[in-house]
């Protein structure tokens, strides 16, 4: 009979394996696979093993990372544990006890991880690599990182390259600084990195052993990363010098630097000490600083940079046809560069010579002349003024400016600034001046500004806003000297980042002064190659100045007379036409597959762009309005449309507005045209009302005129003294530039036919029609606006196609006829109308 324990351990045995086993196979895998079922299993493709080790080496960068740190602040005890007589790796699993046994006296360490922490610590840091050992935590890291998650963060050849790279490197470099630093335990650099300074010393020397590592830092950099060398780029130039491909003398040119003024500050002031204040020290200007600089004629100005530069991270991520292509390119680039060189836009007008500053004369001294007795009798008025009104304030500051001074008050605590704003009138009346501008606060400085006009203004010449450094240097694309600051410093913007401006003022306030200024500023800067004018003129007198610079700087519709348009009809025309070219502009950067005109003009001429020959250099286009006031008037939404069309779009193509006016009332400066235009700038004007709608602010109307100026960027408020240059000074440059050689003509716009122009036949002949004549013809009734250029822009259509479609339109008795500013009528109300026109006319067919 069979023992009951056995048939037990039998039977059970048997039911657990039953469901899994075959009947007829059940007997042999019984015999093979129990002890495989009921333990482990551990081989090398079973994905555990993998995590197990992930995990360890994790734990292990982790360990590594406590104890090296630890060991910089504990080395001290770590290694006087493991040195020879108390300890070493022999006795790191004897107890406390028996190394006392042992006779070791100070069986102690400091280590966060104890014994073995401090002698792992001492064997990487001391005895190997120094501080260069943390590497090894981050190889660990890295490795268990990737088994554990599965997250490849670096490749692991790189890493282990760098890492081995990065330990000798830095243990050796380490070594090298502790070679100058004698009394500094020798740790940090572990023995490897001590011993190879010393045999590297005793073959090369210090010097040759710091070569040898600036030369293995860099190496490794460029295989890295590629890095580029660049030697630090020139000054820029005053003026090319160069005649006829034979370089002139170098030219001298005066840079005057700016003289900021410095304020002059006045102790607490109160009713008990405005009579008896400190005298006043004298303001006196420092000296003009003049320096000779003598500029090169910079023959590398385009210095193209070209290479296979492309983003080691772009490479991965792009498709690979793509970045093929985009090398391809390059490539083709490089070739067509090293064998024609870089595109020169100037070629042209190689010999074109910059105005010089002689031609510009010295008005003033160019110091600012404020007695003390006057910036006394100012403070004091405005500190008896404010006392009147029981005002007390702690301290007074002035900055003097060229036609203003600004007084700066700190009030006592609890004065309302809302009541010193109040006063302005009461203080303008006690000093006695026009003019005064209450700062109140002055933003960003906690104090309130006071602007009182100086009794003798100092005029800026524009000659010394050209000469200073900062003009000189100015890095700006579209640099234009607008005038000194409050504190005399010379104000230089940027016009293609404003991108527009709006210039207000009412007659003789200096707004013509102003506009020549920004003319000039940009003549003194620019090529006639990087930049063209279109002037607008409807007073014929303020720019005729510039004619003699037409076929240099102008811009103008094929087949016009005069480059510079004083008739509302061809102004209409020339907007339209700069919107063709705008567009067209935009086409070119499509096609190009840039996004603005730097990065275009950039890629030509370096020779990146696949198809040059439908690709041109593209000038800088500013358009100038001197009276945009009698232009709304005369044609209203016709200039409107077009004007607002060029200000939201031409930013990225190069084509900056500036516009003037006398009259800022709204429906000359209306809201589509103020929306876009950010920057501001308002001579003196006749209401406040006025001074808001140009400026969204008070103050352009205390303004004390002759040049005196609020500049608005949308979001500050700065005052200015315009820069003056007088006409017979525009006169000469004029003549400077028009003597040159310059291109056969002024600068082409595309074609536009306006309205009017077409003089088309007036008898419709249904068969002759064009064929989109149906599509213009619904197109004009569906906008209910009879205009050429919707023709011409919805539909993609030639000027002229356009033109000739409106005329059969007019023919056709769907549009009415051409009515001056005015878009010509809509004779059908709707589409429907529209249909059972057509349908008449097909019947007729
Ligand atoms: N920046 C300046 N510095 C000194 N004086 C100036 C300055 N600007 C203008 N003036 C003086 O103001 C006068 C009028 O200037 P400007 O002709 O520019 O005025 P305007 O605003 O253009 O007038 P209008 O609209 O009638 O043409 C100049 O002749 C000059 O005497």
């Amino acid at each position: 009979m069979p023992i009951k324990g056995n048939q037990f351990k039998s039977n059970s045995f048997r039911e657990e394996n039953s469901p899994r086993q075959p009947s007829d196979k059940g007997a042999k895998v019984r015999s093979s696979r129990p002890v495989s079922d009921s333990m482990p299993v551990f081989n090398l493709q079973d994905g555990r093993v993998i995590k197990i080790a992930g995990l360890f080496f994790l734990i292990l960068s982790i360990f590594f990372l406590i104890a090296f740190t630890s060991y910089l602040f504990t080395w001290e005890q770590d290694q006087s544990y493991v040195s020879a007589s108390n300890g070493g790796w022999s006795n790191l699993f004897k107890t406390q006890q028996e190394l006392l046994d042992k006779g070791i006296t100070d069986a102690v360490v400091d280590n966060w991880l104890g014994k073995f922490g401090a002698l792992l610590s001492n064997q990487f840091i001391f005895e190997w690599f120094g501080v260069a050992s943390f590497v090894f935590v981050f190889v660990f890291f890295i490795i268990g990182y990737r088994m554990l998650f599965k997250v490849h963060i670096f490749s692991l050849g790189k890493t282990l390259g760098y890492s081995f790279f990065v330990l000798i490197f830095l243990s050796v470099a380490v070594g090298f600084v502790h070679g100058f630093i004698i009394d500094y335990p020798h740790f940090l650099e572990g023995q490897f990195g001590f011993w190879s300074n010393r045999l590297l010393d005793a073959q090369i020397g210090q010097a040759g052993t710091g070569g040898v590592l600036v030369f293995a830092a860099l190496t490794v950099l460029i295989i890295a990363y590629n890095i580029d060398f660049k030697l630090p780029e020139r000054k820029p130039k005053l003026a090319i010098a160069e005649d006829d491909g034979i370089i002139a003398e170098p030219e001298a040119i005066e840079l005057i630097e700016e003289i900021p003024s410095k304020p002059v500050e006045w102790p607490r002031a109160s009713a008990a000490n405005t009579v008896k204040t400190e005298a006043v020290k004298p303001v006196e200007p420092e000296p003009v600083f003049h320096e000779t600089v003598v500029l090169r004629p910079d023959d590398e100005s385009a210095d193209p940079e070209i290479g296979n530069d492309i983003p080691l991270t772009l490479e991965v991520e792009r498709p690979t046809p793509e970045l093929n292509v985009e090398k391809a390119d390059d490539e083709k680039a490089k070739s067509l560069v090293d064998q024609f060189g870089t595109y020169d836009h100037k070629l042209d007008l190689a010999s074109y010579k910059m105005p010089p500053l002689d031609l510009l004369e010295n008005y003033g001294s160019n110091k600012i002349q404020v007695n003390s007795e006057e910036l006394e009798a100012n403070k004091n008025k405005i500190v008896e003024t404010l006392n009147h009104y029981n005002i007390e304030i702690d301290k007074i500051k002035a900055t003097i400016g060229p036609t203003v001074t600004l007084y700066e008050i700190i009030p006592a605590p609890g004065v309302r600034i809302s009541k010193i704003k109040n006063l302005e009138d009461d203080i303008a009346l006690s000093l006695a001046a026009l003019g005064i501008r209450i700062i109140a606060p002055m933003p960003g400085k906690g104090t309130i500004g006071i602007e009182v006009p100086n009794q003798n203004p100092e005029m800026v010449s524009m000659r010394s806003m050209m000469a200073s450094e900062k003009f000189q240097t100015t890095t700006m694309e579209l640099p234009i000297a607008l005038g000194k600051t409050i504190s005399n410093e010379v104000f230089i913007a940027d016009l293609a980042k404003m991108p527009h401006l709006l210039v207000a003022g009412a007659t003789g306030q200096g707004k013509s002064v102003g506009i020549n200024a920004i003319l000039v500023s940009l003549l003194y800067k620019k090529h006639p190659a990087e930049l063209k004018f279109v002037l607008v003129d409807p007073k014929k007198v303020e720019l005729t100045l510039f004619r003699k610079i037409e076929r240099h700087f102008l811009a103008k519709l094929p087949d016009d007379g005069d480059a510079i348009i004083t008739d509302t009809k061809k102004v209409v025309n020339t907007l339209n036409s700069l919107c063709i070219e705008m567009d067209q502009r935009y086409d070119l950067l499509k096609d190009a597959q840039v996004r603005n005109l730097k990065e275009y003009n950039a890629k030509f001429i370096n020779r990146k762009i696949s198809n040059p020959e439908k690709h041109r250099y593209l000038p800088f286009i500013v358009l100038v309005i001197d009276e945009f006031a009698d232009l709304m008037m005369t044609a209203g939404k016709e200039v409107e449309m077009p004007i607002a069309r060029i200000a939201q779009l031409a930013r990225a193509v190069g084509i900056h507005l500036v516009i003037a006016t006398q009259r800022p009332s709204v429906n000359i400066i209306t809201g589509t045209i103020k929306a876009n235009f950010p920057s501001r700038l308002a001579f003196r004007v006749l209401s406040k009302i006025d001074s808001r709608t140009i400026l969204d602010a008070g103050g352009a109307d205390q303004l004390i005129g002759r040049g005196d100026m609020l500049f608005s960027t949308g979001s500050d408020l700065i005052r200015l003294q315009c820069a003056f240059v007088d006409t017979p000074e525009v006169e000469k440059i004029s003549d400077f530039i028009g003597s040159q050689r310059g291109y056969p003509s002024a600068y082409e716009l595309p074609e536009y036919v306006g309205e009017g122009d077409s003089s088309g036949p007036k008898d419709f002949d249904p068969d002759d029609r064009d064929p989109m004549f149906e599509e213009a013809a619904r197109l004009i009734v569906m906008h209910q606006q009879g205009s050429t250029s919707l023709i011409q822009r919805k539909l993609k259509l030639g000027y002229n196609r356009a033109g000739r479609i409106i005329d059969q339109l007019e023919a056709a008795g769907i549009v009415g006829p051409f009515e001056g500013s005015k878009a010509r009528e809509v004779l059908y109300p709707d589409e429907y109308s529209l249909m059972q026109y057509f349908e008449t006319l097909e019947n007729k067919d």
